[in-house]
């Protein structure tokens, strides 16, 4: 089965677990691209749920899967939030934000009751940072905050390379909220809520990738069939 294959099949497990009335977060990435999809089939069979996405690339696609929409300013707590990952742990510890949404994704996951990954199995560590770790910055600043960045870094005893993440031609990644990314490369991040509290600490950092207490639940989907972690 294609990765593809296994991130439809995470994505339609956990479309099982909406019901009617439900005030969703809609995550963001191919795996959530799969939920979306799902969903919309379901809303057209008459399911009566209302989103709240956590881009524009997802915001998007849910109008055109004629997903009814809402903010969190009218609808400032959510019933359940699905959502991709770069990487989970067995204590459902996240890494977040290969696509760039992080900083969206983690305050509407805030905002939710439940939130369930969804992934196919590769996507789980022993240890997290095998994936480089995003870091959302405010592009004021730049160079002194990638400096107090790596600062933190090296004070955790982690390596200090920061890749500015770039898009077409060179040009730094610009996020939905106007941010640029910082992507640090970790191998393994030991103590994460300890790198989590340092990081935002750093004037500058706006959000980074470790979602940690946020996910209640896993759906993930490999060669051996669909596994389910936590509360779905
Ligand atoms: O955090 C994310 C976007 O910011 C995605 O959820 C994460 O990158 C996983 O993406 P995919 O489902 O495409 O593997």
């Amino acid at each position: 089965m294609s990765g593809d294959d296994l991130k439809r099949m995470a994505a339609a497990r956990a479309v099982e677990a909406v019901t009617d009335g439900m005030r969703l977060g809609l995550g963001t990435g191919s795996t959530a691209h799969h939920f979306v999809a799902l969903l919309g089939e379901k809303v057209r069979g008459g399911l009566k749920v209302t989103g709240v996405p956590t881009s524009e690339a997802t915001r998007a696609q849910a109008l055109a899967e004629g997903i009814p929409l809402t903010t969190l300013d009218e609808t400032p707590g959510l019933d359940l939030t699905v959502d991709g990952a770069d990487e989970l742990d067995a204590t459902l510890r996240l890494i977040k934000g290969g696509g760039g949404a992080l900083l969206r994704e983690k305050i509407v996951a805030a905002a939710s009751t439940r939130m369930i990954v969804i992934a196919d199995a590769s996507k789980k560590v022993e240890t997290l940072g095998r994936f480089a770790l995003p870091i959302e910055v405010n592009p004021f600043g730049l160079e002194a905050t990638r400096r107090a960045v790596a600062h933190v870094l090296e004070t955790h005893g982690l390596p200090t390379t920061l890749r500015l993440r770039t898009a077409a031609k060179d040009k730094a990644f610009v996020t939905d909220g106007g941010h640029f990314i910082l992507d640090a490369e970790l191998g393994a991040i030991d103590a994460p809520e300890a790198l989590a509290e340092a990081l935002v600490a750093v004037p500058g950092v706006v959000e980074h990738g470790l979602f940690i207490g946020l996910a209640t639940g896993a759906i993930l989907a490999g060669d051996d069939g669909v596994v389910e972690y936590g509360t779905i």
